[in-house]
Formats: structure tokens, sequence, C-alpha cells
């Protein structure tokens, strides 16, 4: 039995974030239960449900929504189906946690941002997780310090071991490198006003008629330039590394490994495999921040606008990628709602 005051949560696509989602709030954080589960496939749903104490399996988000067992929602469906049941949460005023992306091109995010601000208060975290991660998060106070002066580059490699069936070239941009887009405008604290995506000849591994490595780089508004190798099907894990270039030092993050073993004449330790593994300290943190603050009748961490923001940069980049060259990021002017993310 939950205590008073524990949050109830219905959960939004119950498939490899949404069963993990479900698993960190039952087992790992504390302040809240899952009451719902919702999936397009009413199997997978009964299922997560079925390891749930007094959980219900729905097909349809509003639905669940509807439950007077649900205040709060946590989004883990495809990024398509993210507007409709964020539309449906604002319905209910209920507050949200969103994966990322928050949509999947800048209109649609335009319009979840327009229904906000009609609802005149913040009502939606996105799930951009890396702000949680104990590396980023030393790197950005490291930044705000002013010690290593102003920020001139940032080097991103973002590296998975093999991409999923269906994987796209356009999903290199609008799944992958939608982080390194998030980092960039949080570590920087800019905004990104041009992107050119480079299309080096594809590795060997990658799906026929995948562009796989990309090398993407980014002008900022403060005059920062941002390069981001993203490989998709490197083979031999999972790896994330930044380093910032700035005026008086540099500062990098993602080389660490929990431990490092000496053997036979060589030294080494061992790489993640997936984001799950790589991230899953962030993922709790970043959960846990969103319940504490619901349930203190806040909304914090990465806004409407920062998704907003990054889908139109992604929307740019998918150009770039297939037009070639260098395309500008035009933004719509930044509402006072979200004048601090
Ligand atoms: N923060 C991160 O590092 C990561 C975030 N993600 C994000 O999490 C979300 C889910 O990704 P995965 O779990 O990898 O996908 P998945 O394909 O494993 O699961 C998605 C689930 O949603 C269900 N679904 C589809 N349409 C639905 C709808 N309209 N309503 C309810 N359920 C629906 C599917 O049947 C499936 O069970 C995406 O937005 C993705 O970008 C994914 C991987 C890592
Ligand atoms: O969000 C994520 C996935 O959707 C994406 O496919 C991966 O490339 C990212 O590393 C992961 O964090």
């Amino acid at each position: 039995m939950a205590s008073p005051g524990t949050l109830k949560v219905a959960v939004v696509g119950t498939g490899k974030m949404g069963a993990d989602h479900v698993r960190r709030i039952q087992e790992v954080i504390s302040g809240a239960r899952v009451t719902a589960v919702v999936d397009v496939d009413a199997e997978r749903a009964k299922a997560v449900a079925a390891r749930v104490d007094g959980c219900t399996a729905h097909t349809d988000p509003a639905e669940a929504m509807a439950s007077a067992d649900v205040d709060a929602v946590l989004i883990a469906s495809p990024g398509p189906a993210h507007e409709a049941a964020l539309l449906a949460a604002f319905a209910r005023d209920l507050p949200v946690l969103c994966e990322k992306p928050l949509t999947p091109d800048a209109a649609s995010a335009l319009r979840v941002l327009q229904a906000e601000l009609s609802l005149g208060r913040r009502r939606v975290q996105v799930g951009f997780m890396r702000r949680y991660d104990t590396e980023y998060v030393k790197l950005k106070s490291l930044l705000d310090t002013g010690q290593l002066g102003r920020p001139l580059l940032l080097h991103n490699r973002h590296r998975n071991l093999a991409s999923p069936p269906g994987w796209t070239s356009e999903m290199l941009i609008n799944d992958s490198v939608v982080h390194e887009m998030d980092v960039t405008r949080w570590l920087l604290g800019q905004e990104i006003t041009g992107i050119t995506v480079l299309r080096p000849t594809p590795s060997a591994n990658a799906p026929d008629a995948v562009q796989d490595p990309q090398f993407v780089l980014f002008e900022t508004d403060g005059g920062a330039i941002v390069d981001t190798e993203i490989f998709v099907n490197c083979g031999f894990g999972y790896q994330v590394q930044a380093e910032v270039v700035c005026e008086r030092g540099t500062a990098r993050i993602g080389d660490g490994h929990a431990m490092v073993t000496t053997m036979a004449g060589r030294w080494g330790g061992t790489v993640a495999q997936d984001f799950v593994e790589r991230f899953a300290d962030a993922y709790d943190r970043e959960v846990q921040a969103w319940v504490d603050a619901t349930r203190r009748g806040e909304v914090g961490g990465p806004s409407v606008w920062d998704g907003y923001a990054v889908a139109a940069v992604c929307e740019a980049g998918v150009r770039s990628l297939r037009e070639g060259g260098r395309v500008a990021v035009e933004l719509v002017e930044r509402p006072a709602l979200y004048a601090v993310s």
C-alpha cells in the first residue's frame, strides 16, 4: 500500500524505455507508484501491468488519464505519438514527463507549446536525461563558474553498438543527435543558429542505404562551433563523450570507467553496451527529480521550449542531410513562461 501523497503515475508506451521506467518507479525511486499502463499493443500492456500490484492496462492514453487513480503521466511511446498524449494530459491538467523527442517536428512542437501556454503554467518536463548525468552535471557546473573562460568549441562523440531494425539515416539526427542539440544549448546557454550534416563514406556495417556515420556541425548565437560524430553501428559498445574548449582550458567527459583491471601485460576497462546501462543513474535521477517536483506542485528540468528549439534544429538537420549544405535554424520568439530553462 502506498503512503499518502504518493504520486500515481500512468506510463504511456511499455516498450524498452516505458517498461524500464515502470521498473524504476516501482523498485528504484521513491514517492510514486505506477497505477496504469498504456500500449497500443494490448498484450504488452497487460504483461507489464501484471507485474505491478493494482495496475490497470489500457490501449487508449486518454482512457487511462481519465482514471481517478492517475495524477501524473510518463510518456514513453514513439515520438510521433507524443503530441496526442500530451494534449490528452493537458485536457486533464496532469503533469507530464515526456521522453525525448518532445515531438518529431517543429510545427507539432509549436502546437504543444501553444497548448501549454494557454494553460498559463508549465506542465511538462522533457526527457533529456543527460542533464541529470553525474559527468554532464560536473561539466556544466565547471563551465558555470567561468574559471575556464568563454567556451569556443564543443566536440561530441556519440556511438551506439548497432542500429535497431528499421533505422533510417534521418533517425541518426532525430533520435540520436537530438541529445547533443540539447546538451549544446544547456551547457553553453546558447541557441543553435545553423546546422551542417556531412556524410562520410558509410561503414560497411551500416544497414543498406543508412548513412552511418554522420558528422554534424552546429553554430550558436554565442559564436561557438560544435561538432558531433554520430556512429550508430560502431560495433564495440555505447560511448558518449564531450570536450569543451574554452579560452583558458578544456574539460572532457565520457572516458571514465568504473573499474580498470591490469592483467597479463595489459590494462583496461569495459565499455557500456547501451544507453540503459550508460545512463542508468541519469534516468533514475531524472525520474526522481520529476516525482519530487510534481509532489511539491512544481515543474522543472528541460521544458517544452527546449523540446521545440531542438525539434527546429532536427528539422534543419534533416534538410541538410538530404540536400547538403548549411541550413539556418529559425525559432519563434521565446515566450516569458520559458524565460529560465
Ligand atoms: N532518453 C533516452 O535515452 C531514450 C529515449 N527513448 C525515447 O523513448 C520513447 C520510446 O522509445 P522505446 O522504448 O525505445 O521504443 P519501443 O518501440 O521499445 O516502445 C514503444 C512502445 O510504445 C507503444 N506505442 C506505439 N504507439 C503508441 C501509442 N499511440 N500509445 C501508446 N503506446 C504506443 C509500442 O507498441 C511500444 O510498445 C521514444 O520517444 C524514444 O525516443 C528511447 C531510447 C532512449
Ligand atoms: O535516445 C536514445 C535512443 O533513442 C537513440 O537511438 C540512441 O542513439 C541514443 O544514444 C539514446 O540515448
